[in-house]
């Protein structure tokens, strides 16, 4: 028999005993080059509701590092939001312009499927509608699919939305007032979510400062809103009244936080705290934090509408509670003495805990969550 040495980097058990998570799964197809991670958190609210993203991840280990991290947040995000949904997320290892086929997402699909429910995807960062809708081909454990399925398509401008409404609420709760005429809001990466935050901006009477990357995109932010532009590195320091990063994770670190010159830190990225103690520095800053996980879970109210029949009036008077939801943390910040990442932790973890304890007792038939699938 062949012997394998597999040099164990980090014992698996150790890791997903350390947060509680559920399970694994390992997906790999030859034929069409699919090798994906799905990692699902904690289904005690319902099944596990996550986007899948595809990168070119430098190593099989930061596959596994990112999945685990953005599956935990989501079963923050769901429970936050007040969705029966556990928290789950997938990753294509491979790059995303070269590497796309009509296999690779029906190879994924048919993986999902084989979990029966336990775990339903949707976009992340580089996945598409019409990815999704390869994936539906061979599973119904998909949101996010075509509107010509009678699916909620793309959920970056209802997140965006969601943004916008948790942006008030913290001017709100920061100014006094939520009106953001006249404001200046610097926006970091002005892509799918971002475009559509800054339009919402634009069109109250904001003055939006922007940078990224990508010059195309750049340029319809400065032609459609009349946005300065500023280079990647200068957005920090930017004199402005709010900044919104809406671009990659782990952007509020040591480095960064001494150049803010905002008052509130709000926007559609996920995971910006490079870790949680630099929530507890924007705090005793005086600057206002909107947790990632409450605010930009626009997306993920959208597409989980799908699971009851989509109806876009329904889901969007869902998403504009967003503004309600971040005043709560507000308030529980105040009133326990906390960061408001503390804060939102709390409320998201109260729900999980209390539904934990009222879904234990013995039911012969439980009312099935995928009712619509
Ligand atoms: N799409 C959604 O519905 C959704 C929902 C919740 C959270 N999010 C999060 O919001 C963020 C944005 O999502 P998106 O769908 O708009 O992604 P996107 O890829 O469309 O946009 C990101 C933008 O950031 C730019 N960018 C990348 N690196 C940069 C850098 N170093 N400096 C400045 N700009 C940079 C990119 O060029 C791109 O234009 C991501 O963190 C994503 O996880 C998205
Ligand atoms: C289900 C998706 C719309 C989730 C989204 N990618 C998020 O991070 O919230």
């Amino acid at each position: 028999m062949m012997e394998t040495n597999i040099e164990p980097r980090f014992r698996i058990f150790d890791v997903l005993q350390a947060e509680d998570y559920e399970q694994i799964v390992f997906c790999q197809d030859q034929a069409s080059g699919l090798k994906a991670i799905i990692a699902i958190h904690d289904t005690t609210l319902g099944p596990a509701l996550g986007g899948l993203r595809m990168w070119n991840y430098d190593s099989e280990e930061a596959a596994l590092t990112d999945v685990l991290r953005l599956a935990k947040g989501m079963t923050y995000k769901n429970a936050a939001a007040g969705l029966n949904l556990g928290g789950g997320k997938a990753v294509i290892i491979g790059n995303a312009k070269t590497d796309k086929s009509e296999a690779l997402f029906r190879a994924f699909g048919r993986y999902v499927q084989s979990l029966s429910g336990r775990y339903i995807t949707a976009e992340d960062v580089n996945t598409s509608v019409a990815d999704m809708d390869f994936i539906h081909m061979e599973t119904d454990y998909v949101t996010g699919v075509s509107p010509a399925f009678g699916s909620s398509g793309n959920p970056s401008p209802v997140t965006a939305y969601g943004v916008y409404r948790g942006m008030k609420a913290a001017a709100k709760w920061k100014f006094g007032s939520d009106s953001l005429a006249g404001k200046t809001i610097a926006v970091q990466g002005v892509g799918n979510v971002a475009y559509n935050l800054c339009r919402h901006l634009h069109e109250e009477g904001a003055h939006l400062v922007v940078t990224d990357i990508n010059e195309e995109a750049l340029k319809r932010a400065e032609t459609d809103f009349g946005a300065t532009v500023v280079k990647p590195d200068e957005i920090y320091a930017v004199e402005c009244d709010i900044f919104a990063p809406c671009a990659l994770g782990a952007v509020i670190n040591d480095k960064t936080i001494p150049q803010l010159k905002a008052k509130i830190v709000a926007g559609a990225a996920n995971n910006q705290l490079a870790e949680d103690r630099h929530g507890d520095v924007l705090e005793e800053q005086g600057i206002l934090y909107a947790p990632d996980f409450v605010i930009n879970a626009g997306g993920v109210i959208n597409v989980a509408d799908e699971l009851e029949g989509y109806n876009r009036e329904r889901a969007m008077k869902k998403v504009e509670l967003i503004y309600d939801n971040m005043m709560r943390v507000f308030e529980i910040a105040e009133r326990d003495g906390v960061p408001t990442h503390v804060a939102a932790e709390k409320m998201a973890e109260e729900r999980i805990a209390m539904m934990s304890r009222s879904r234990s007792q013995f039911l012969k038939v439980e009312k099935s969550l995928l009712g619509g699938r």
